[in-house]
């Protein structure tokens, strides 16, 4: 058994392409939360991916880091406008945030003195937070003891943090990463006493779950919308015209999502007209991962391993290229590594958060990481709007040979069809390509380096999914897609890997567009709401074991079919009416690539090597660079088709 490195008892920041810190991950999602370890057990809650941001999700108890960090969101706003407020004597600062009052009839501007002490804070360091690089910090008593002080303090100060206050307080403390996680945790211990903060001054505090899974299901069609007007790094993308990332919702919205899930259906599950494929994403994805299977052996050969990230990226971002653009690219295609590449910095951006989000002011100063962000997403649209324009010089409404010609075939049809009544521009029709293309490789590629990385940590277990391909299969054809509901282990290995991995840990920020009631709680308008996927796979209280890496937990009793009620229990792609439109193109492509390279191929890491899994945190959470895997062909021979 290879060796699994860990990190516990630590803080780990969250670097944007330039190194900045924007947000705070607490270790490995997977072993216990270092923020939970480092506290005294059950003081702030048991299950925590330690992100910014509200968790919802069972047992996510308002108690929990989540919640409190959450709580810089959502009262920094009112906060810093109250401390603002007091300095310049100013009352309008940010729109109707603050004037919402709770149930109790309190405005903003009440919150507790500690948070006002935080906010002022984290501006006073935020050029120096600048600098900082990826550090694990260990939070040692001495820290938390530091930490309570700040909150007491905060309490004391009456509201205001003068420098003078805060530069006591920086006494001591030597780097800036150390500072942000004394004033993370010093607002999590404020929010943990029973100052909870006046917006949620009424909300019991406790281990209770806050929202249970149906509710949540309930949620997200009653009342989510999307925060894009507040998550100030959203603007950018897609120039302000992303469908995923903006904050419209009603009937644009709709509109635009039915153009997308139609365009997805007739280029990926429509039938295939030149093979006897059953449909184009079955004949893609074949191509790519028959290509993949020669290409793995052929880089094993030369170099006696590999980092398999690379080629599973490129090779998916290729079946998502022939669906967008009908292009496939060639592995080493400077043009496409580079798109490749960006999706990963715009995850780690988009996935970390930023102090603009927590402080609007901020984005007034100058600001790398904002211009970093605003750079990559140029770059991908110049990608994507050149193509598109070389689609519009060769358009031919009798030969639509992509989903880019629907969508200009759309524009051109004055948007026809169902959604006829809703006006839409043409930049809001064509820009849905940006949206499915962005979404369609990062994820299903990391599916899949994280279902290798488990095949080649378990052997057992792949043992058994090459047992069940063989007698199954055989070996004398490729798998299929209709060759799905015939693998049960296979596919309750696929399920448990992406209930265990959770790697989209956190659904896409929806904000509350009304204020709601929700199991008891009161949920005001324009909260930020983030469904907490990775909590709810992890739950004590649904699953046995969590942290056990077990596909059988998703098998009958007889171990020979697949329980699909339990399967519906993991949460990958969402819920409510904003839910993954690529669920099933990406379930399909999921099973077939790995079917594919599962039967022709076996895996495994280099001997006496550590290889460590630690999720990286970003949009989606990937373990660190490995290339002690090693390849070997299953079968002496390629058999043939
Ligand atoms: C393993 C594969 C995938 C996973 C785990 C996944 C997961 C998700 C999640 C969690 C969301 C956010 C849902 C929410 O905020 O409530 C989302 C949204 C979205 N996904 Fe996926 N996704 C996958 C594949 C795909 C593919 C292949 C496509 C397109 C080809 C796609 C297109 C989208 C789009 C357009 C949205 C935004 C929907 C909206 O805002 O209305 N996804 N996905």
């Amino acid at each position: 058994m290879k060796q699994i490195k860990q990190k516990s008892r630590q803080f780990l920041f969250i670097p944007s392409p330039h190194q900045r810190v924007v947000g705070l991950c607490t270790g490995s999602p997977g072993n216990g939360h270092s923020l939970k370890a480092a506290r005294a057990p059950g003081e702030f809650g048991q299950h925590c991916q330690g992100c910014w941001g509200v968790c919802a999700g069972p047992g996510a108890g308002l108690d929990d880091p989540c919640v409190s960090q959450l709580r810089i969101f959502h009262d920094s706003t009112i906060l810093y406008d109250s401390v603002r407020r007091r300095r310049t004597g100013e009352r309008q600062w940010l729109p109707e945030h603050k004037h919402l009052p709770d149930r109790e009839g309190r405005r903003a501007g009440e919150g507790p003195a500690s948070s006002h002490l935080i906010v002022a804070l984290v501006v006073l360091l935020d050029p120096l937070l600048q600098e900082a690089e990826e550090v694990p910090v260990e939070v040692d008593e001495e820290l938390h003891a530091a930490a309570g002080q700040v909150a007491e303090q905060g309490d004391e100060v009456g509201g205001v943090a003068s420098s003078s206050d805060s530069s006591e307080l920086l006494r001591g403390i030597h780097q800036p990463e150390q500072l942000l996680v004394l004033v993370l945790v010093a607002l999590a211990e404020a929010h943990g006493t029973d100052d909870v903060g006046h917006r949620h001054h009424h909300v019991p505090v406790g281990l209770k779950p806050l929202v249970l899974l149906h509710d949540l299901q309930e949620l997200g069609d009653q009342v989510l919308g999307l925060l894009g007007d507040v998550l100030l790094h959203f603007h950018y993308i897609s120039n302000g015209q992303s469908l995923a990332f903006s904050p419209d919702s009603g009937e644009v919205w709709r509109a635009r999502r039915r153009l997308a899930q139609s365009a997805l259906k007739s280029f990926s599950i429509a039938p295939s007209p030149t093979s006897s494929c059953s449909c184009l994403l079955e004949e893609h994805v074949s191509k790519e991962a028959e290509y993949l299977v020669t290409k793995f052996l052929q880089v094993m050969e030369e170099h006696k391993s590999i980092d398999l990230n690379q080629y599973l990226l490129v090779s998916v971002a290729n079946v998502i290229c022939a669906i967008c653009f009908g292009k496939r690219y060639e592995h080493e295609d400077q043009e496409l590594l580079r798109v490749v590449d960006l999706g990963k910095e715009f995850g780690e951006v988009a996935g970390g958060g930023h102090p603009t989000d927590f402080i609007p002011p901020l984005r007034y100063l100058p600001n790398r990481t904002l211009e970093a962000f605003k750079d990559i997403n140029r770059c991908f649209n110049a990608f994507v709007q050149k193509i598109v324009q070389d689609h519009y010089s060769t358009f031919d409404k009798g030969h639509i040979r992509d989903i880019t010609d629907s969508l200009i075939q759309h524009c051109q049809e004055n948007g026809a069809g169902e959604d006829a009544h809703v006006k839409l521009s043409d930049e809001k029709i064509i820009n849905i390509v940006n949206d499915l293309f962005g979404a369609g490789f990062d994820t299903v590629a990391t599916a899949l380096s994280w279902s290798l990385m488990y095949v080649a940590l378990y052997p057992d277990i792949q043992k058994k999914i090459h047992e069940e391909l063989d007698r199954t299969i055989g070996r004398e054809r490729r798998p299929r897609l209709s060759d799905r509901g015939t693998l049960p282990y296979t596919e309750a290995f696929i399920l448990e890997m992406f209930r265990h991995s959770s790697f989209l840990p956190f659904t896409i920020p929806h904000s509350t567009t009304k204020a709601t009631a929700l199991n008891g709680y009161y949920i005001p308008k324009d909260t930020c709401v983030f469904i907490n996927q990775w909590q709810v796979n992890h739950d004590e209280a649904l699953w046995k074991e969590p942290s056990a890496f077990r596909p059988e937990r998703f098998l009958s009793a007889s171990g020979t079919e697949l329980n699909r009620a339990e399967g519906e229990k993991v949460l990958a792609f969402g819920l409510g009416r904003r839910r993954c439109p690529g669920e099933t193109i990406g379930r399909w492509e999921i099973f077939l690539f790995l079917t594919t390279l599962l039967q022709q191929l076996h895996f495994s890491l280099r001997p006496g090597e550590p290889v460590d899994i630690t999720p990286q945190y970003g949009l989606t959470m990937k373990y660190k660079k490995c290339e002690a895997f090693q390849i070997r062909q299953r079968f002496p021979e390629k058999s043939s088709l």
